[in-house]
Order: C-alpha cells, then sequence, then structure tokens
C-alpha cells in the first residue's frame, strides 16, 4: 500500500477520544503511525511496538538516539521504517549493522528548519550524502522543519530522476491546507494526531482526515467516485464497491463498512440486513485510484445472495478457520472437531502425528494431503485457544520484520531424531556450527532462560541415555556430535571486516570495536605497557600464592620438554645431518574474557613462552567496562615478562596482533583459545600470506569425557561432568558408564542432578546438559573405542588399574588418570596445559606445549668422503627431475676433489 501520510503519536501520551484530535481507534483505521524515540522513552517505544504491532504500521523516529543497538531494536520489535539522523544513517550503513533490503528501512532525516539557501544545493547535497554512504539501496527522506515550499518542489523534480521510496516531510506551518497541498503533490506527510478531525463540523480549524484521503486519490471514473475493494483481516476478497468524499467522512466516524451505493447514495453495510462490518483500516493503492476497505464481517456474509464474499463462498484455510469457529460456537452432535475440542490430549496426539506424517511423506499429493491434515489440527487448537488466522499472520509479519534472525538450527533432541547433523560443521568444526544471534546477539556462552527447559527432564538436569546395544550405530554417533555453533558464513561475514578496518585503520579501529563490544567507551589507547603500575596489580594474598603455585608447577613441566641438546645423526659416513630448536620471537598470546575471565590461561600461554625464550611475549585480552584489565591478567603479565597487554579482545585483537598497528606490535604467532569471533579471526590471518602469522590450533567450547567403571564414586563423576558444563551452553559432557547396574546409573544422575541445582551457574550447565549424554558399554574396551572416536579435549579415567588403561589411548587433549585427578587440577595447577584441541581435532592437534612456542631448524655436515658416499644418489635424482644445476653442484665438486688429487 502506498504511503501517504503518517498520523504522528506522543507515546507519553497517547491521544483518547476526549482530547482534541482523532484518538486511537480512529487512527488504527488511517494504519500508519509515526512516533519519535528519544534514550528518555526509547522503552516506552518498544512497549508501543510489542502492544500496537497487529493495529499499525509503526514508523519511528530515532534521530535523538545515541545508540545504534537502540536503532536496530526498534526495528527487530517491528518497526515498519526508522527516521535516522546522516550520522546515523553512516554508521549503520559502514559497520553493516543493516544489510540488504533491512537497509530499505532506513529514512534519512534533514532538518531544514533553520537553514535557508538555494534549494537545489540543498537537494543536490541531500543526495550526495545518501548516495555516499547507501549507494546501492533506495532508502527514503525526510525533510523536517519545512518552511519553503521551493525545496520540496525541487525535490519532487528529483525524485524523477533520483528514486526514493518515500518522500516524508513535516511542515514547519500547521495549515490544513499545507498538509493538503503536500499529499497532493505526492509526498507522505507526517501529521500530529492532536491536528487531524473526523469531525470538522465540531473543530474546523483542525485538518478532516477523510480529505487527507481523498487527497491522496484520483478518480478516473466520470461520477468520480472511487473504486473500493473489501477484503476480510485475511486479505481475502469479499467483494468491490464505490466510494466517495462523504462515505468515507461516515466510515470514519463510525468505525464501520460505510460505502457510495451507485442506485441508493450513502450505503451503511448491514444496517438493513444486520450483516454488519467493522471496519479495521483503509488504505489507497499504490497508483492512488482505488481504495482498500479492511474489515471484521459479521452475518451470513458479505454478499446479498448471502454468501461469504461476491464471488462465493469462502474457501481453503477461510473457509476451514469459519468452520472451527463455528463449531466451536455450537457443534452438531458427533462432531469429530467438537471432540478435539474437548479433549486437548488427543489434539496434541494427532497434531504430533500429523507433524510426522507430513515429514514421511514424499510425492506431491501426499505432501499436500498431510500439510492439509497437519493445518486442520493446528488450526483447530489456535481456534480452541481464542488465536485467529489473522493473529497468526501478524506473527510471521512480526518475525519476517526482524533484522538479526535465528539460524533455525533444530532442537538437538529433534535433530538427533532424524539424524540431521548441521551442513557447516566444516572449516574448523570449531567455528562451525549455533548461537545467536541471534546471529550479532547470540554470544556462545549465555544462560538459558528460568523456564527454558532444555537438559532437563521432568524436572531433573538429566543427560540423555544411550546403550550401545540397544541403539544402532548412527543413533549413537549423533548423539555424539558436538553442539553446533553459528555457521562458517555468518562468522566470517563478521569478522573479516573487523579484520580489514584493524589492518587499514590501526588502533583508532581496535578502539572503535572495544568500544563497542566491551562497552569501555572511556578508554583512549589500546595498549597497557609495562613495566606495569603496582596499583592495576593489587590482589589478595591467598590468590598471589595460588598463581605462585601453579606458575611453578607449569614451569617445571614445561621446562622439562626444553631439548637440551640439538639431535644429531650421522646418516651415512661422513654425512651428519642435525636439528635445533629457536624460540619464536614474538608471540601473541589471547586471554579469553568474554563470559568469564580466564587469569589462567594467561599462565597456560605465558609461562612456556618465557621457558621458551621467546624474546617478546604480548597478552591480549578484553578490558572490563570501566578499561581496565582483571589485576590476576596484570600480575601474570608482570610474571611472565610481557611486553604489554593489548586491551581488546575478539577478531579486533587477533589484526592488532597479526598485523600491528601504530601502537601495538606485530607478532610472528598467535596462540590462545577463544570463542567463534576469536578462532574464525585466527584462521583468517593465518590464511594472510602479507600478515605472516601463524596459529595454535583450533581451541574452542570446552568439553569432558569420563569414563566410569563399577569402582568410579557417583560424587566425583558428576563434578568432573559439570566442572566443563559450567564453561558454557555450547559445552559439551560424555559419560561413558562400563557395564554399570541401574542403581549405579541412577546414583549418577541422582547426584549430577543434586550437585548442578546448588552450582550459581546451574543455567549454563542445563544448557550445556542438553546436548550431553551418558553412553552405557559393555566393556573397558568398547569405552576406548568411543572415546578415541570422540577424540575428547580431556578424558578422565574412572575405572580400576586406570594407568593400564592410558596405553589404549590414541587420541585425547589431555588425560586425567584415577579417581585422585580431578579435570580442574589440569586447568589451575597441575602443570600440564588447559588450552587444547576440542572438537575432536584431538585427532590431529596436540595442546599447547614447549614445543609451540619453538620451531626447529635443521642442518646437514659433509665430508668430503660423506659427498662421495652420497653423491651418486643426489646426482641420479637431480637427472630425473631435469635440474642439471642441481646434478651439477655435486658432480663439479667431485671433479675439483678427483683434480686436487692430481
Ligand atoms: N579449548 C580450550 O583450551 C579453552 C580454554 C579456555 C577457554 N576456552 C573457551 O574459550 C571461550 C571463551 O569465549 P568468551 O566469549 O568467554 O570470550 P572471548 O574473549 O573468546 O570472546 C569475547 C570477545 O568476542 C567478541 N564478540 C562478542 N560478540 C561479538 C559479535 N557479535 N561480533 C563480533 N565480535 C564479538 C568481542 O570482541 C569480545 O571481546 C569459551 O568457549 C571457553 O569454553 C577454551
Ligand atoms: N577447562 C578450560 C579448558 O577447556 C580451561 C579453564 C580455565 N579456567 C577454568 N578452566
Amino acid at each position: 500500500m502506498a504511503e501517504h501520510f503518517l498520523v504522528s503519536i506522543d507515546i507519553k501520551n497517547l491521544p483518547s477520544s476526549g482530547d482534541n484530535g482523532l484518538a486511537l481507534e480512529t487512527i488504527s483505521y488511517l494504519h500508519r503511525v509515526h512516533i519519535t524515540a528519544t534514550p528518555e522513552t526509547q522503552q516506552d517505544a518498544i512497549d508501543f511496538l510489542r502492544k500496537y504491532f497487529n493495529h499499525y504500521i509503526i514508523y519511528c523516529d530515532c534521530t535523538a538516539l545515541e545508540s545504534l543497538e537502540d536503532i536496530l531494536s526498534l526495528l527487530n520489535n517491528g518497526g515498519a521504517k526508522v527516521f535516522v539522523a546522516p550520522w546515523q544513517m553512516k554508521a549503520l550503513a559502514e559497520d553493516r549493522l543493516l544489510v540488504g533490503q533491512d537497509l530499505g528501512r532506513l529514512v534519512v532525516s534533514f532538518d531544514r528548519s533553520r537553514s535557508d539557501g538555494d534549494p537545489e544545493e540543498i537537494a543536490k547535497s541531500i543526495s550526495g550524502e545518501i548516495k555516499a554512504f547507501v549507494p546501492d539501496t533506495p532508502i527514503g527522506i525526510h525533510i523536517q522543519g519545512v518552511h519553503d515550499w521551493k525545496l520540496l518542489d525541487t525535490m519532487n523534480r528529483m525524485s524523477k530522476t533520483e528514486y526514493y521510496p518515500g518522500r516524508y516531510v513535516t511542515l514547519a506551518h500547521n495549515f490544513q491546507n499545507e498538509y493538503i497541498k503536500a499529499v497532493k503533490d505526492g509526498l507522505v506527510a507526517i501529521i500530529p494526531a492532536n491536528e487531524l478531525t473526523t469531525n470538522p463540523k465540531r473543530s474546523p480549524n483542525l485538518v478532516p482526515a477523510h480529505v487527507l484521503i481523498t487527497s491522496a486519490l484520483r478518480s478516473d471514473r466520470p461520477d468520480g467516485l472511487f473504486p473500493t475493494i473489501v477484503t476480510n483481516e485475511n486479505g481475502i476478497s469479499l467483494g468491490l464497491v464505490y466510494s466517495n468524499e462523504k462515505s468515507i467522512e461516515v466510515a470514519l466516524q463510525t468505525g464501520r463498512g460505510v460505502y457510495h451505493s451507485r442506485r441508493h447514495g450513502l450505503w451503511i453495510k448491514g444496517q438493513e440486513s444486520g450483516d454488519t462490518q467493522e471496519l479495521i483500516n483503509m488504505s489507497v493503492d499504490c497508483d492512488a485510484d482505488a481504495l482498500k476497505f479492511t474489515v471484521r464481517q459479521s452475518g451470513e456474509g458479505f454478499c446479498h445472495l448471502r454468501t461469504s464474499t461476491c464471488f462465493g463462498p469462502y474457501y481453503g484455510v477461510s473457509r476451514l478457520e469459519q468452520t472451527l469457529k463455528d463449531r466451536k460456537e455450537s457443534a452438531p452432535a458427533g462432531s469429530y472437531t467438537s471432540r478435539l475440542f474437548k479433549e486437548p490430549k488427543l489434539l496434541e496426539a494427532k497434531i504430533m502425528e500429523e507433524a510426522s506424517e507430513l515429514c514421511e511423506a514424499n510425492d506431491k499429493n501426499d505432501i499436500a494431503a498431510e500439510a492439509g491434515d497437519l493445518l486442520y489440527f493446528a488450526l483447530t487448537k489456535c481456534v480452541a485457544a481464542g488465536v485467529s488466522m489473522k493473529d497468526i499472520e501478524h506473527n510471521l509479519d512480526l518475525k519476517s520484520t526482524k533484522i538479526t534472525r535465528r539460524k533455525g538450527d533444530a532442537k538437538a533432541q529433534w535433530a538427533k531424531k532424524v539424524g540431521h547433523q548441521d551442513a557447516s560443521n566444516g572449516l574448523t568444526g570449531v567455528i562451525s556450527g549455533s548461537a545467536e544471534q541471534e546471529a550479532l546477539k547470540e554470544a556462545a556462552s549465555v544462560p538459558k532462560e528460568r523456564d527454558d527447559t532444555a537438559g532437563s527432564q521432568n524436572g531433573r538436569i538429566r543427560m540423555k541415555r544411550y546403550k550401545t546395544g540397544d541403539s544402532d550405530v548412527k543413533t549413537i554417533k549423533n548423539a555424539l556430535q558436538r553442539p553446533s555453533q553459528k555457521s562458517t558464513d555468518d562468522i566470517m561475514d563478521i569478522v573479516k571486516p573487523i579484520i580489514k578496518e584493524v589492518r587499514d585503520g590501526g588502533d583508532l579501529a581496535v578502539l572503535k570495536y572495544t568500544h563497542k563490544f566491551e562497552k569501555a567507551t572511556s578508554l583512549t589507547s589500546p595498549i597497557l605497557r609495562a613495566p606495569f603500575p603496582p596499583n592495576l596489580m593489587q590482589l589478595p594474598q591467598e590468590t598471589i600464592e595460588a598463581i605462585n603455585t601453579s606458575y611453578e608447577n607449569i614451569r617445571r613441566f614445561h621446562a622439562a620438554q626444553r631439548e637440551e641438546k640439538p639431535l644429531r645423526v650421522e646418516t651415512m659416513p661422513g654425512v651428519v645431518c642435525s636439528r635445533f630448536s629457536r624460540p619464536i620471537e614474538r608471540v601473541g598470546l589471547y586471554v579469553p574474557g568474554g563470559t568469564a575471565v580466564l587469569p589462567s590461561t594467561a599462565l597456560m600461554l605465558g609461562v612456556p613462552a618465557m621457558v621458551a625464550g621467546c624474546k617478546k611475549i604480548i597478552l591480549a585480552s578484553p578490558p572490563r567496562k570501566d578499561g581496565t584489565i582483571t589485576p590476576e591478567i596484570v600480575y601474570i603479565a608482570h610474571m611472565i615478562g610481557a611486553e604489554s597487554i593489548v586491551l581488546a579482545g575478539g577478531a579486533q585483537a587477533i589484526a592488532a596482533l597479526a598485523y600491528g598497528t601504530e601502537s601495538i606490535s606485530k607478532v610472528d604467532k598467535i596462540l590462545g583459545p577463544g570463542n567463534q569471533f576469536v578462532t574464525a579471526g585466527k584462521m583468517v590471518v593465518s590464511n594472510d600470506t602479507t600478515a605472516g602469522v601463524s596459529i595454535d590450533m583450533p581451541a574452542g567450547p570446552s568439553e569432558v569425557l569420563v569414563i566410569a567403571d563399577k569402582s568410579a564414586h557417583p560424587k566425583f563423576v558428576a563434578s568432573d561432568l559439570l566442572s566443563q558444563a559450567e564453561h558454557g551452553i555450547d559445552s559439551q559432557v560424555v559419560l561413558i558408564a562400563v557395564d554399570p547396574s541401574e542403581e549405579q546409573l541412577t546414583a549418577f544422575e541422582n547426584e549430577l542432578h543434586a550437585q548442578a541445582m546448588a552450582l550459581p551457574r546451574k543455567d549454563i550447565i542445563r544448557g550445556a546438559i542438553e546436548h550431553s549424554v551418558t553412553l552405557v558399554v559393555k566393556d573397558i574396551a568398547e569405552a576406548m573405542e568411543y572415546s578415541n572416536r570422540y577424540a575428547p579435549e580431556h578424558l578422565i579415567l574412572q575405572v580400576k588399574n586406570a594407568e593400564t588403561v592410558l596405553s589404549s589411548v590414541d587420541h585425547a587433549g589431555s588425560v586425567f588418570v584415577g579417581p585422585w585427578a580431578p579435570e580442574s587440577v589440569g586447568d589451575y595447577s597441575a602443570g600440564t596445559n588447559h588450552s587444547l584441541p576440542t572438537y575432536g581435532y584431538a585427532k590431529q592437534y596436540s595442546g599447547v606445549n614447549l614445543s609451540s612456542f619453538t620451531k626447529h631448524i635443521t642442518s646437514s655436515n659433509l665430508t668430503r668422503q660423506g659427498l662421495r658416499n652420497v653423491s651418486s644418489a643426489v646426482m641420479q635424482l637431480a637427472k630425473v627431475e631435469e635440474l642439471e644445476a642441481h646434478r651439477r653442484a655435486v658432480s663439479i665438486r667431485l671433479k675439483e676433489m678427483d683434480e686436487m688429487k692430481d
């Protein structure tokens, strides 16, 4: 429907029927409203959208908002379009917060109330500003405070060559005729509700609403009438009638379907038949020569022949809805539908049955038949609850206005049922696969809503059970699938522009993202350099002691990994090959800080870097909101001799380390775990040959696999599973129970539930437990087979003679042996490293260790005889490869040897 005018409403002071101007109900007949959101009224605007999305098409003026997130949330809550200032348009477009057709929901607002000047120049500069930032998507323009018609005329002229979908105006003077002229000229006038009336006799100074409508219309009929299509709420056409200025005026005054009969004049539908119509709204079509009335029809129907429409009875979904409503009011004896209304459990079962039959249907006819059955039962449930087809459509419309969309993964239980795997589980395995975003918004580790039952069964936090003898291989394979994350493409689309901006824009770009993601807006430099001020590392004595103990154990274990002397092998007499290691000179260590601050990761990366002898160690970690870094990390940075701490997280920190900026030194290798953005950032920079940087491995959401036999202590088993489940909802924990009794399984489950319920992060745990499993196997050999296939980040062996099982471990990041080795000792203090491969990457990667910070150089040292001994092999192979210079490098030397002999 074309836009002609918007009624502006003060959301803090909603118009009511006693006021001057139009009341809310009458405004809904005109359908399009304009509201203003300021930092103070932002929440009111959201509440208005949520409450009235079904009644109006709502446009929001956001020019006074400071936060781009607030603008996006208005669009996400159903705002049809947002009016933004030029700087907001620029930022939204540049940050790619709106792309594609969502950009078309912007209207750029220019305030001309105080500026005069050549209209031609003004119009040109407006057009230039828009084209500079949104060159490809047509967007609307709004001229605010217009007091000069020359400017509007010029804009109108320009619109013939430059397309703006909507030219909106707010007038400086409140004159009736000006509004009417604007609408007649094809502009969309924004008119305050208190300057409009449906009763011009009573309020002669206000603008008559019906005149505004007819000003937008042009009749191409000799009698000047406007053809009017009448539809029901679902958009089904009831018939064709005619309107004129008078009938529109009465329709607006009475809120009913009122038309002009070419035989009888003013026609109030249903006045005689009783089949009245409640007016929902009226609108003008795209070329302004026809009207549409949307109405709620009562009685027999619209047509004088007593059918629902002038084209016959309803059909399809509308007929079904009508029948169901009739049955609800009064059903004939024995009606099946009426039984469904009375037996909700039967209805529920039928919905599931039909949904499953639809899934199984293959050919076109079957699919249509099964979809029809499912619709019947689904709509029965809706009608029983008083939900109409219109309500469903509104809901769909609201979802379609969202700019941040869910990826739409199936819940694990359903995905597993049908054996669906996320197609995007490819690239790294770590950054592949759900989140949240909601795209932009779905941080990996967010607590579940309180009423979310994920991970719970009958109110208990419980993992799903599978038994290898009872379930087929495919079912178990699916059950052991890691939870999927946001698709690789989505993440790459977010990360790549960030990296490019930091590479090109340096410090300023890093700061921009730190302000945005960490909200640390007071930060003016992205770096904290050593020597670190003592006041930034004040810690309680017990924390210092804990760090010192962990530091020393980690140092000892990693120092023991040093190769004391070079490897030296004489491969043939006189041919000596050697290999020696050298530290990587400059390393960047990423310490996560999104959902939890992990100083222990600073130790796990920093201590081996120091032991290896890296010359330059730079830490990077997202700062807190006030711009500071947690004192434990500063203290550890000081202990390991770090050059500096980059006060940034995510892909921006990775890019700064890879390319360097004015203040951040470039590094040769980046190590450390992180979320999907960090991991994707590491992948991107390591693939850029111009960056000259390598990375450690894909280290994503934490996971643990516990193998427990009859000797295992349920309390220990449950506590180990929970220690990794509390990391994030994207973590996965697996229990392999070896030949357990039912009592033992129940004991594991009771403990898990009881301990989880007492933990502060139980909501996160529930999320993780949703995709976690207990697998029952017959013996330890089978347990090891499954464990090796899964290749867990952490493997815990709570079995008899655990030490002997170690020899069967082929793939795991780190193993914890026996009842007295909880995984958390490895997380903090035992000495082994906690930066480990996840997602099954333990099949090809090691966890961080000393060699992650070194590289090897080889050397060959030959005597004369040595060269003679190897010469024929070298020369023959050079000949085969037709590389003559290679061959000669040997033959010339042999000749020289021979001559020297003579
Ligand atoms: N495998 C291992 O060895 C190991 C060790 C420790 C931690 N971990 C894992 O590391 C992860 C840490 O993740 P985290 O989120 O807590 O911290 P993080 O520091 O990895 O990520 C936070 C950063 O993500 C960026 N970000 C957030 N939302 C964004 C968006 N919408 N667009 C672009 N960038 C965005 C921000 O820059 C923010 O600074 C967890 O999954 C944890 O389990 C793994
Ligand atoms: N378990 C994580 C590695 O997957 C590391 C960690 C840090 N803090 C606590 N735990």
